[in-house]
């Protein structure tokens, strides 16, 4: 078990890279903690591969540092490495049976026999495989030969981590939720730092405390599964998470009677005074807008301090609604409860302040952070 700690880490396939658009990392600094179950989460392309690749040892990064518990590993060969790694497609040896697939990683490194067993045993016990033992690995089907890759993953009690790529992709959807929980289960009684790749959200949060979301080769937010819904701190993490995503629109810093105010079209959206002197001081006087359909307030009738629109149309998804409206021209989504009175022509909407965030250049403007900081995190994604 181990910590994974990436320094500085940057990685090309261009043998000239001159633009940030080369690389497939971009720099990135970033600690997988001992014994944590995270999920490195993100789009096709966004670099999750590339990465899982270099911690494993089977591709040499461009630039930076990989280390284990503090100790860099750059050099050491994959199987050097103590790293288990379930890809999506099982990788079994057909021709032998289930208990040998597992036995195989401890045979490997010479464990004796005796310990061999019982250890196939616990594992086939924990994966539901027990009675498949004796089964040639050719006769079973696409989960269950998934599960041994699983299991030959975690006999080991040495490895300083297991890295799963998209362990699902083959899995029947009834069965997916099943092994999810297994996994977490699984988690829970080993202790190993577990990284699990997907481009699922929902897979992502029920297996990982922590999720990393990537975004072209770059990090651009480590949180739990709450803090990326409630306060996402980059337009991508809005988007991605969430069923719609993130409401977004721009809204322009603008000095009215006197006092300063964000304003989309005629509408001044209200945000705090700490955030509007926070603007000024960053010199954004343009800035983007996101709030998320769940925290859209919805009023029943009119309301002075709301907003006055439209509704375009209301998608019934069971339990709940989306109401899709046209603010100012745009369309935007709110999520309705079950027990909410569908609305219809003109309502009345608005924006908790505490719910709508500020975004310069795609980053969360965060008042807990310096104005500083803010810029170093787009300096960051725009090195390299
Ligand atoms: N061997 C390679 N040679 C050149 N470019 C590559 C190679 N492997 C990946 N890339 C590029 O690097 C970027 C990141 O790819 P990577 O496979 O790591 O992403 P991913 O998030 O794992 O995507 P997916 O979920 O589709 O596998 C992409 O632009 C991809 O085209």
């Amino acid at each position: 078990m181990a910590s994974i700690t990436l320094n500085a880490l940057a990685h090309t396939y261009t043998e000239n890279p001159t633009k940030p658009e080369d690389y497939a990392i971009r720099e990135m600094t970033h600690v997988w903690e001992q014994g944590g179950a995270f999920a490195l989460l993100g789009p096709s392309g966004c670099g999750k591969s590339t990465l899982l690749n270099i911690i494993s040892g089977l591709l040499k990064p461009s630039n930076g540092e990989v280390l284990f518990d503090g100790k860099r590993v750059n050099e050491l060969k994959p199987e050097e490495r103590n790293i288990a790694q379930v890809f999506q497609f099982p990788v079994v040896y057909d021709t032998m049976t289930v208990f040998d697939n597992l036995a195989f990683p401890l045979r490997n490194i010479g464990v004796p026999e005796y310990k061999v067993k019982s250890k196939v045993y616990e594992v086939a016990e924990i994966l539901e495989l027990s009675d498949q033992l004796k089964r040639k690995a050719k006769g079973l089907s696409a989960d269950q030969k998934q599960k041994v890759s699983m299991g030959r993953g975690l006999v080991r009690d040495d490895v300083s981590a297991i890295l799963f790529d998209e362990p699902l992709t083959v899995i029947d959807p009834q069965l997916k939720w099943k092994l999810r929980r297994k996994l977490k289960q699984i988690h829970e009684q080993f202790n190993i730092t577990m990284v699990y790749v997907t481009h699922d959200q929902l897979e992502a949060s029920t297996f990982a405390d922590k999720i990393a979301v990537m975004y072209n080769g770059q990090i651009v937010q480590f949180g739990t599964p709450r803090e990326l819904f409630e306060n996402p701190a980059h337009t991508f993490v809005g988007y991605f998470i969430g069923s719609p995503g993130m409401n977004f629109f721009d809204a322009e810093l603008k000095n009215q009677g006197g006092k300063e105010a964000l304003m989309f079209g005629d509408h001044e959206i209200s945000v705090s005074d700490a955030m509007l002197t926070r603007l000024k001081a960053m010199g954004a006087n343009k800035v983007t807008l996101g709030i998320r359909p769940e925290f859209v307030h919805v009023w029943d009738g009119k309301n002075s301090d709301a907003f006055h629109v439209d509704v375009d149309y209301v998608e019934d998804l069971g339990t709940y609604k989306i109401l899709s409206f046209l603010f100012h021209g745009q369309v935007m989504k709110a999520r309705l409860s079950e027990d909410q009175k569908v609305p219809s022509g003109q309502i009345y909407v608005s924006f908790p302040e505490q719910w709508t965030k500020v975004y310069v250049d795609d980053y969360l403007v965060d008042l807990t952070d310096s104005a500083v900081d803010h810029d170093k995190k787009k300096e960051i994604q725009h090195a390299n």
